[in-house]
């Protein structure tokens, strides 16, 4: 997994060419009689503790997750998943930011028990959160995939499985079918094989394409440079990019423009989403290339360092689709309230990638479901006391910029 050099894009290893309680509708207290339906899952029983100090026997919160994952994680396959480009600028700027700003309720609205589901290009989801494409899950558990798609299903969202999943997307979506699935694509120079991807894609069920646009070549990660790790293990491929008796290697081409989405709109019926335009600009080309929606995202600070967060895009962005198409975003979401910022500011949804992760490497599928289960309470009970009966009643207005 060593980007090597700037260049990346030009080098060729096996799998990649450059290569709470949320809140108290879940807690009891004996004191304060809730009448809104509890809502969260009942704590399940882990067989799986993990025995590191800081690792809580119970992660009762997204965050939580993490040192428990950490705990159950190879080193080298925790680094690969937390770590980021660079200094890791954008990977602390994305949950800082959302720190950084304030949420104003609305009072006296009468609003009732919120609704969360969302409308999408590619399908509803229950919930305006969706499993962000991360790469090779069954470094975190040996179903990999398939567990994080049943989760998904479960939770009533959306997985964009990643074009580097270690679990072919037809053998996801035969998992899990119940879920909903979208496909994450890399353009591939070779569009004969690209046109492939998007074939696998659409015989999985998949409804939509997320092309990832942020990666004309890998990002320099330091910390999978210091553990040189270059290969998945024994038995782990990236299996969507099986090619007759051989796995293709991803290429990350700086060569791919405008024109390459142009032929992709031209291959396909499915929605495009473009996932990783961060510059108002790039959002009003976009525009004029037939796409159904745009994730704002700095791909979790894994690509160029020193981007800004994902969430400070937002309003720019948004203001230059004005509209046109959906905007989401990802990066650094990790609570009901982020999301509920993220919203406010015109996202139609956001994803979560290493949350989704950690769930996974601390405990399966239930790990995902729990997680998942933990963000859509949180998003619930925010949205109550912000006095908003669904997510369309949140503006800008309700979002302050805080000085701390
Ligand atoms: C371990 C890992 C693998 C990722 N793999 C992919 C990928 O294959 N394709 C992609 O478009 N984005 C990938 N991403 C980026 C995510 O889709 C998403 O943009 C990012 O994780 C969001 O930030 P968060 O982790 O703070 O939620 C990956 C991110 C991580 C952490
Ligand atoms: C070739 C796999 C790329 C995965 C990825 O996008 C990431 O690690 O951020």
């Amino acid at each position: 997994m060593d980007a090597g050099t700037p260049h990346a894009a030009d080098e060729r290893s096996p799998h990649m060419a450059d290569a709470g309680t949320p809140h108290a509708a879940d807690e009891h207290f004996p004191h304060v009689t809730d009448a809104r339906t509890r809502t969260a899952p009942a704590t399940p029983a882990t067989s799986a503790a993990p025995t590191a100090p800081d690792a809580p026997a119970e992660p009762r919160t997204p965050r939580e997750f993490e040192a428990t994952a950490r705990a159950r994680l190879a080193p080298e396959h925790y680094d690969y998943f937390a770590g980021g480009a660079g200094d890791e600028v954008t990977v602390r700027a994305n949950e800082a930011a959302f720190g950084r700003l304030s949420l104003l309720p609305r009072v006296l609205r009468g609003a009732g028990r919120p609704r969360t589901d969302v409308t999408l290009p590619g399908g509803r989801a229950a919930m305006p959160v969706l499993v962000a494409p991360t790469a090779f899950h069954r470094l975190a558990d040996p179903e990999g995939e398939r567990a994080t798609a049943r989760a998904a299903a479960a939770a009533g969202t959306i997985m964009i499985v990643s074009m580097a999943s270690t679990v072919a997307v037809g053998d996801v979506a035969a998992a899990a079918p119940g879920a909903t699935l979208w496909f994450q694509l890399y353009v591939q120079p070779d569009m004969a094989f690209t046109e492939t991807l998007v074939r696998r894609a659409e015989a999985a069920g998949c409804r939509a394409l997320v092309v990832t646009v942020d990666s004309p070549a890998r990002g320099l990660r330091d910390r999978e440079r210091h553990h040189g790790l270059q290969d998945l293990p024994e038995g782990m491929a990236c299996e969507n990019l099986r090619d007759g008796g051989r796995v293709r290697p991803i290429v990350m081409s700086p060569e791919i423009s405008w024109e390459h989405i142009g032929l992709l709109r031209e291959m396909t019926r499915l929605p495009i989403v473009l996932k990783g335009v961060t510059h108002p600009a790039d959002a009003r080309l976009a525009l004029g290339h037939g796409v159904s929606g745009l994730l704002v995202s700095n791909h979790g600070g894994r690509q160029l360092d020193t981007v800004p967060a994902a969430v400070d895009l937002l309003p720019e962005i948004v203001a230059a689709v004005g509209g046109a198409v959906p905007v989401l975003m990802d990066g650094g979401v990790r609570r009901g309230t982020d999301v509920l910022k993220a919203l406010a500011l015109g996202a139609r949804a956001v994803a979560v990638g290493r949350p989704v992760i950690w769930g996974l490497a601390a405990d399966g599928e239930r790990g995902v479901t729990r997680v998942l289960d933990l963000l859509r309470a949180e998003v619930e009970h925010a949205l109550t006391l912000c006095g908003c009966a669904s997510v369309h009643d949140l503006d800008p207005d309700m979002v302050r910029r805080s000085c701390r």
